[in-house]
């Protein structure tokens, strides 16, 4: 289960004369615990969703408070929460590091396929069961960014996280890919959080928490909670 006791998080940022700093809270107090399956998070551009995610990582760190996953704190447990707690990007590009999409996932696959063939092999069936088989060794550059984003989450889930966490995966995606991607998340056994400015994909979730201003507002099952965000918020 993820737990988020009385965390915020604040940072130091440029005052307006330019000449010192002032701090800014980017959460404020979250005391969350997120035993769903499925739990989504929306809300306006800047409300802390992105923010909120890479704690779970350990990609940020709280100030106040303390995050933990499944009985990992990612303050203190990085490598231990990075392969627990798999991370899709809104930007695959920054997540892709191998010249094509069959070496990405291989190297994904590296701890638990030690025999290359093996590797390979492996690899490639995990791209053509997400329909990627005739992109699986093109250069990752001339892939589309709807392709760019499937190739990311086979490679993240070709590790078998515990979790996975995903920052508005459906941001480059055409409504075929989309739909996908959604059939896709449904189907996986483990724990997903996302943020989305995809309602339909937020609507899929067992629990739909609202934020803004680094702060929950609405949380509950998506009916009411998207309700209230197309009502209070748009
Ligand atoms: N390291 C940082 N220093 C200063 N401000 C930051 C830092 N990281 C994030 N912010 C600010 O915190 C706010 C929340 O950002 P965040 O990316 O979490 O929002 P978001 O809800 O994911 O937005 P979007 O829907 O646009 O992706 C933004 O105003 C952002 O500029």
């Amino acid at each position: 289960m993820i737990r988020l006791e009385h965390v915020a998080l604040r940072v130091g940022v440029p005052d307006a004369s330019g000449r010192g700093w002032s701090t800014r809270t980017l959460l404020h107090d979250l005391h969350l615990e997120l035993p769903e399956r499925r739990v989504a998070f929306v809300g306006s551009n800047g409300s802390g969703k992105s923010t909120l995610l890479r704690l779970l990582n350990g990609l940020a760190t709280p100030t106040e408070g303390r995050v933990c996953v499944d009985g990992l704190d990612p303050a203190t447990d990085g490598p231990r929460v990075r392969r627990h707690v798999g991370f899709v990007f809104t930007d695959p590009a920054s997540q892709l590091v191998m010249p094509t999409p069959v070496e990405d996932v291989e190297l994904s696959l590296r701890r638990t396929h030690r025999d290359r063939r093996a590797r390979r092999e492996a690899a490639l069936a995990l791209l053509a069961s997400r329909g990627l088989a005739d992109v699986a060794e093109q250069s990752i550059y001339d892939l589309s960014g709807g392709e760019r984003q499937l190739v990311a989450l086979t490679a993240v889930l070709a590790v078998e996280p515990a979790v996975l966490v995903l920052d508005e995966p459906t941001t480059l995606l055409d409504l075929r890919n989309r739909n996908l991607l959604h059939r896709t998340l449904a189907e996986l056994p483990q724990q997903t959080v996302v943020a989305t400015h995809d309602l339909g994909l937020a609507g899929q979730a067992e629990r739909v928490l609202v934020m803004d201003a680094g702060r929950i507002v609405a949380d509950g099952a998506p009916t009411e909670t998207l309700a209230f965000y197309e009502r209070v918020m748009a």
